[in-house]
């Protein structure tokens, strides 16, 4: 992956696309990541998130378009790889001889936050721990982006909410970039600032999650076939005498007003991700 220079992207894809054998599982993906942003990277299984991060740590290599990463890229896969027989200790001092740069101190401070014994084999610790071993590996190699496959997966509630924090602070101090795929949409909402949304390898949406959310509102009225604005109807519910619709609303002009009897409201994150994903669930046929 050729490297950045004075931009500020962290990422730039281009057209991006990658097939495995006759079938595309990334088709014409373009998008601007900002420096210094968290990014959820969210779609159904199958969607191409595990593709496009490969892609980006240069581990898989694109069969079009480009991708330009500035700095250097830490990946950590779904699989959280940790070797069995090493303690967390053992696994620090390997990433300290493999990597150029190394923070052993930012990496033993993860390890401590998340009370992970160091001198335990990391076959015997959980898979929650292995997954903060392979964190604090991540962490420690000090890269501009940092890039978790699913990072969330294997982590209780509380650890889920303290690796998040821990991430947002990281960020904060480093100025690194984030991006993690997840489907834990529900915990998004004051992490990610960034959202990159797949469906069936194609890019849905991307942009800053304040500039998406704006441009979507929810409209609650009397039961009726069209919405009350102009716009795009991204869902529609109706239930008894009631409507709702989530619209795209249009992008030039003021922004419009239902008319009496509807009610609007803000689209929050996974509001905005459920109905997006639920109105491209039949696929789009790459
Ligand atoms: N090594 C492979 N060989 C063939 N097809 C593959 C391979 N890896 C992924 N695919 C296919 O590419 C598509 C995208 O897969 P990918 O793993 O990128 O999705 P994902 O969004 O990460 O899914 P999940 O949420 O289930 O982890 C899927 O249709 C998948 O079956």
């Amino acid at each position: 992956m050729m490297a950045v220079v004075d931009t500020a992207s962290a990422v730039r894809a281009r057209d991006l696309g990658k097939r495995y054998r006759a079938k595309w599982a990334l088709r014409e993906c373009t998008f601007d990541l900002p420096k210094g942003r968290v990014a959820a990277l969210v779609g159904a299984n199958g969607a191409g998130k595990t593709t496009l991060m490969s892609v980006l740590s240069d581990l898989l290599v694109a069969d079009e378009g480009s991708a330009l990463v500035d700095g250097r890229v830490a990946f950590v896969a779904q699989e959280k790889p940790v070797y069995r027989h090493f303690s967390a200790a053992d696994m620090l001092r390997l990433g300290a001889h493999l990597n150029t740069v190394w923070d052993q101190e930012r990496a033993e401070r993860w390890l401590e936050r998340f009370e992970i014994p160091l001198d335990k084999a990391c076959g015997k610790l959980s898979g929650g721990q292995q997954a903060q071993v392979a964190f604090a590996l991540a962490i420690g190699s000090r890269p501009a982006v940092l890039m978790l496959d699913e990072p969330l997966a294997n982590l209780d509630p509380l650890a889920r909410r303290e690796v998040t924090a821990e991430l947002l602070s990281e960020v904060d101090e480093t100025g690194m970039t984030v991006l993690l795929s997840t489907h834990v949409v529900s915990e998004l909402g004051g992490v990610a600032d960034y959202l990159l949304l797949l469906a069936h390898g194609r890019l849905l949406a991307g942009g800053d999650v304040d500039d998406l959310l704006t441009g979507h509102a929810t409209f609650v009225g009397p039961r009726s076939d069209a919405p009350p604005v102009p716009g795009t109807v991204v869902e529609a519910r109706h239930n008894g005498g009631q409507s709702t619709f989530l619209m795209s609303l249009p992008e030039d002009g003021p922004r419009p007003r239902a008319g009496a009897g509807w009610v609007e409201h803000p689209v929050n994150l996974e509001e905005y991700v459920l109905a997006h994903l639920g109105a491209n669930r039949k696929g789009i046929g790459a």
